[in-house]
């Protein structure tokens, strides 16, 4: 970048320099009648031109690769923060937004810094020297030049802040029409059905009003100044060409002087031009720079450690956590209130409770999507906070009731979490394919036209959405996982395949500790101990026939049907469609989970 300013700086001087040479051809050769040093003259000319030129290009050439460097760098480090930040951080800002702040902004502030950044010094730096310059043929011409320019300076401060602020405003319209275009289109089914596609539409038309008030509120800044600075330099001319003819005609000036006053002010005239659009392009890349810095500032909460610690070896997979609290940032009130709470290694725990109850809350916490507000959680004995979050991503895994899928293959997808079994290979496939036949996927997966190689649309909007689940499920068992966290995340599937699923899934479910959400008997059934959540708190613990016995509140939550006086339950309740369904799961789990556990 010094090389970079040193050319332009250079270019500025050499072209400055001509009405100098211009100045003693007039003043000499041409007034004396020397045709002689006329060579001399045009070689000056020749020679500046070329060293202009040179410059110029010379410019041009050393600042592409600086200033597209700093356009990716910057991208790269705002989409490496943004995948750092929490999930809180996520949930407040829209995606438009964050696209806008990747793509449009990091663009302006690249087409600042390669082009209108270096021109506005040089040419600010051109006025000065030429009015040095215009000092040296004459102190009036200077003043009078000086005196033409000085407002400007005035207007393009006050143009600059207006300018600054409607800018930013325009951006964030613009953020906010990104955000409906996507959501209109990821959410085109639900639009649909409730015919909302009208309202939407209604939405985005004004939201692209607003942007266009904007933009002529833009416009109408950038004229004005353009208008007082297209006028001011004409009129600079105009009154060093009077002043200067005046001095010719009464010989107080020579008429070579004349001629280069008039050259360096008309010389002056694109410095002096160009300084409203690149203070319209500096207004922008501020603006943008302000919006970046907005999103990279944001501190990464859930950080690496400074140590971090090795993972314990070897590894059981107990989960503990001592009295957690958590609170979503603009939340009403904590999501968990002091949850205490120990996992055995290699046992199932499902968590149970009502809607907003905090179990999706306390499950993202396990792999550090976010962290507690206060308390704290270890695996082994272990603070999660002190694992690299590799280290600890790699042994605990999840699902989620809403699986994202990406457009890509379906190996591709499956193998999100062991990247090593994405080439293609035997051994990978192999692997892919166990773990898609764990999860009752390997059906639909091999009547796909290319099988693994198939390429699932945006969102898997090419597949059910148990379809979908399965194979969100075969990702989050194929690295093998030590902590299997499982959010919801069979609730697409039909009764028969959620339990044959559940029953294939036991050979893994034996060797890992398993945290689910899940409200069907039969599910709870298969659980070590259900976790009962109530408010954020943990209500009560047990087995599911304990809590069916003794929590009234529990067995209303998941057999509504039942009478919700305690009693004995199982095997002897009086509800024949709890009774069945317990049967069957037991079957199945006989079959699918021998040797796990009392039920399994
Ligand atoms: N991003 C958020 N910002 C603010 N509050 C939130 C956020 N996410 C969840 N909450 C609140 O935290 C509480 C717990 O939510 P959570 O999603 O953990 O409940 P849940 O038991 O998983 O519910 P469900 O069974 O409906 O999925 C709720 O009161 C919810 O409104």
């Amino acid at each position: 970048m010094a090389g970079v300013c040193g050319a332009a700086f250079g270019s500025m001087l050499a072209g400055l320099a001509m009405p100098l040479v211009l100045q003693r051809l007039v003043d000499g050769p041409v007034a004396e009648r020397d045709s002689a040093a006329l060579p001399w003259c045009i070689g000056g000319f020749t020679l500046l031109g070329l060293v202009e030129a040179v410059l110029l290009g010379a410019r041009r050439l050393l600042v592409v690769r600086p200033a597209t460097r700093l356009e990716t760098q910057m991208r790269a480090d705002v989409s490496a923060h943004i995948q750092r930040l929490p999930l809180s951080f996520h949930s407040r800002w829209q995606s438009g937004q964050l696209l806008s702040r990747t793509v449009s902004d990091v663009t302006e502030i690249g087409r600042f810094v390669a082009f209108s950044a270096v021109y506005l010094m040089v040419n600010v730096a051109a006025l000065a020297v030429g009015l040095v310059v215009l000092a040296w043929l004459g102190p009036v011409l200077a003043l009078i030049v000086f005196l033409a320019y000085a407002p400007m300076v005035g207007a393009t401060t006050v143009f600059e802040q207006r300018f600054r602020a409607v800018a930013r405003s325009a951006k964030e319209v613009s953020g906010d029409l990104s955000t409906t275009v996507e959501e209109s289109v990821l959410g085109v089914r639900v639009l649909k059905v409730f015919g909302r596609g009208p309202e939407t539409v209604r939405r985005f038309t004004g939201q692209a009003r607003r942007l266009r008030g904007l933009e002529l509120r833009k416009l109408s800044y950038t004229a004005a100044l353009w208008w007082i600075i297209t006028a001011l330099p004409d009129l600079a001319i105009v009154a060093v060409i009077g002043y200067g003819g005046y001095g010719v005609a009464t010989g107080a000036l020579t008429l070579g002087t004349l001629m280069a006053a008039v050259t360096v002010t008309t010389y002056l005239r694109w410095p002096a031009d160009s300084l409203g659009w690149l203070t319209t392009d500096a207004s922008k890349a501020a603006a943008a720079a302000d919006r970046y810095w907005q999103v990279r500032d944001e501190p990464v909460t859930v950080g690496e450690p400074e140590r971090p610690q090795p993972l314990p070896s070897p590894l059981h997979g107990e989960i503990r956590l001592e009295d957690v609290h958590y609170a979503h940032p603009g939340g009403r009130a904590a999501a968990l209130r002091g949850v205490g709470l120990t996992i055995r290694a290699g046992t199932m725990v499902a968590l149970v409770g009502a809607t907003g109850s905090g179990k999706s809350t306390l499950l993202s916490l396990l792999s550090r999507l976010d962290d507690p507000t206060s308390g704290r959680i270890t695996l082994d004995g272990v603070d999660l906070r002190e694992l690299a979050l590799a280290d600890l991503r790699s042994v605990v895994c999840c699902a989620f009731d809403d699986p994202v899928l990406f457009s890509g293959t379906v190996r591709a997808n499956v193998t999100l979490g062991l990247p090593e079994a994405d080439g293609g290979s035997e051994d990978g496939d192999a692997a892919v394919w166990e773990a898609l036949r764990t999860v009752r996927a390997d059906g639909f997966v091999s009547a796909l036209p290319e099988r693994l190689s198939t390429v699932i649309g945006e969102e898997g909007l090419g597949l059910s959405g148990g379809q979908r689940q399965r194979l969100a499920l075969a990702r989050a068992i194929l690295p093998g996982p030590k902590v299997l966290v499982l959010d919801n995340a069979l609730s697409a599937l039909d009764v028969r395949t959620e339990r044959e699923v559940e029953a294939a899934l036991g050979g893994v479910l034996s060797r890992v500790t398993t945290v689910v959400t899940a409200h069907r008997p039969g599910t709870l059934r298969l659980a070590d101990q259900v976790v009962f959540l109530a408010g954020g708190r943990v209500a009560a613990t047990g087995t599911h026939e304990e809590l069916m016995a003794r929590e009234p509140e529990y067995r209303r939550l998941v057999a509504p049907s039942l009478p919700t006086v305690a009693g004995p339950v199982g095997r002897d309740t009086e509800d024949p469609g709890y009774a069945d369904d317990t049967d069957e799961v037991a079957d199945i789990a006989e079959d699918g989970m021998a040797g796990r556990g009392r039920t399994r």
